[in-house]
């Protein structure tokens, strides 16, 4: 069992990014972490495993503070997959998944035979297992980094954002493949989406979040659907539970605003946030101040390509640290930045003209 405290994280400028979270995750169920981008999902979530230290109060596994003992202890007993995979380029798949369990005294035998079983039940060939991690399509890539965070047999699982990279098809056939898993697997699993279909359909319990790393409300899905605790859960479920049609809705008439950007390794503005670019393709965000090299910088949510679902538009915008969703062509280079606001815009006229047009009537 997962228990947070009274916990607080504080960074360093002052940013409250969770404030005073009480909440128990349940053991071998799916808890899952919504709200919109910045309200601390993230740093919650990995409070559980020691990246991020609380400022005070303390989160518990099974009865016990994280903070007590050495994190590389602790880590064992979890897993971590996050949005890009984060897998190691250079080595097969088989590989990638085997290098946990060999790193903690496996025989590298073992290992392989383990990883190529773990690929198998993700729904991976062996063949698969012995190309490279670019070499397998983005849905491939993630199914790689869930059989990677199984490999150790962890009791829990973190996901941060694992699926929000891929497009809509491939992404619920990763929901359906996750929870039939967890029919045979009972990890306990936490898992940070910024999507409330997902989270509704994943969770056991979801915990909606909003700005300031404020917890809205913890309840089941059916009771934050009926029932939400007050206008902000009602706005955020709400309005995206009447926007489930955006996915047939393309982007027509949806204003593209000029995104400057720069290459990896250049140099960035004084302010704000900078999308950081190879070959014009996005590589991620430099958070304001920071340098732009790739290790210092931040995945930068799901890309919207232009002319696509309008559902992607608002994905793109709500998933981005700066607020500022990635427009990309064809090529997958980047054409500009949407705006949240501006994607509500023409959903509301979209929607207005659905409703101005006449309902056919039944059995006309
Ligand atoms: N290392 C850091 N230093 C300073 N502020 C940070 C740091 N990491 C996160 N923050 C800030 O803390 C707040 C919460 O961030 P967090 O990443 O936990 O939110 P989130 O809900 O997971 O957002 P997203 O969906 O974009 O990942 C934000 O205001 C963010 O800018």
């Amino acid at each position: 069992m997962i228990e947070y405290k009274g916990v607080t994280k504080q960074y360093p400028d002052g940013t409250t990014a969770v404030d005073t979270l009480d909440l128990t995750v349940s053991d071998r169920g799916i808890t899952v972490f919504v709200g919109p981008s910045g309200c601390g999902k993230t740093t919650s979530l990995r409070m559980i495993n020691r990246m991020v230290e609380p400022t005070s109060g303390a989160v518990l596994l099974d009865g016990r503070d994280v903070m007590d003992g050495p994190a590389a202890a602790l880590r064992r007993g979890i897993g971590y997959v996050i949005q890009q995979a984060g897998l190691f380029p250079h080595r097969s798949v088989l590989d990638n998944v085997a290098t946990v369990p060999v790193l903690s005294g496996q025989s590298k035998k073992a290992a392989r035979t383990r990883a190529a079983e773990l690929l198998e039940i993700v729904g991976l060939t062996q063949e698969i297992g012995r190309r490279y991690p670019a070499q397998l399509s983005g849905g491939q890539q993630q199914r790689v980094g869930v059989a990677r965070a199984l490999a150790a047999d962890p009791p829990v699982l973190l996901m941060d954002e694992p699926f929000s990279a891929v497009d809509p098809e491939v992404r619920e056939r990763l929901q359906d493949e996750l929870l039939h898993l967890q029919l045979d697997l009972g990890k306990t699993i936490v898992f940070v989406t910024h999507d409330i279909d997902e989270a509704v359909r994943l969770g056991d319990k979801v915990a909606v979040f909003r700005q300031g790393g404020v917890l809205a409300q913890y309840d089941t899905p059916a009771e934050i659907l009926s029932r939400p605790a007050d206008d902000f859960v009602a706005g955020f479920v709400g309005r995206d539970r009447g926007y489930r049609g955006l996915s047939f809705t393309d982007d027509d008439g949806l204003d593209v605003e000029p995104l400057p950007t720069v290459e990896v390794g250049g140099t960035a503005p004084s302010a704000g946030w900078t999308l950081v670019t190879r070959d014009g393709v996005p590589a991620g965000w430099a958070p304001p101040g920071s340098g732009t090299e790739a290790g210092q910088l931040v995945p930068g949510g799901s890309l919207h390509t232009r002319g696509g679902a309008l559902r992607s538009a608002l994905d793109a915008a709500l998933s981005s640290p700066s607020g500022l969703g990635i427009v990309v062509g064809a090529d997958g280079r980047v054409v500009g930045a949407v705006r949240a606001g501006q994607v509500l815009e023409r959903i509301d006229a979209h929607r207005a003209l659905e409703e101005s047009q006449p309902t056919p009537v039944a059995g006309s």
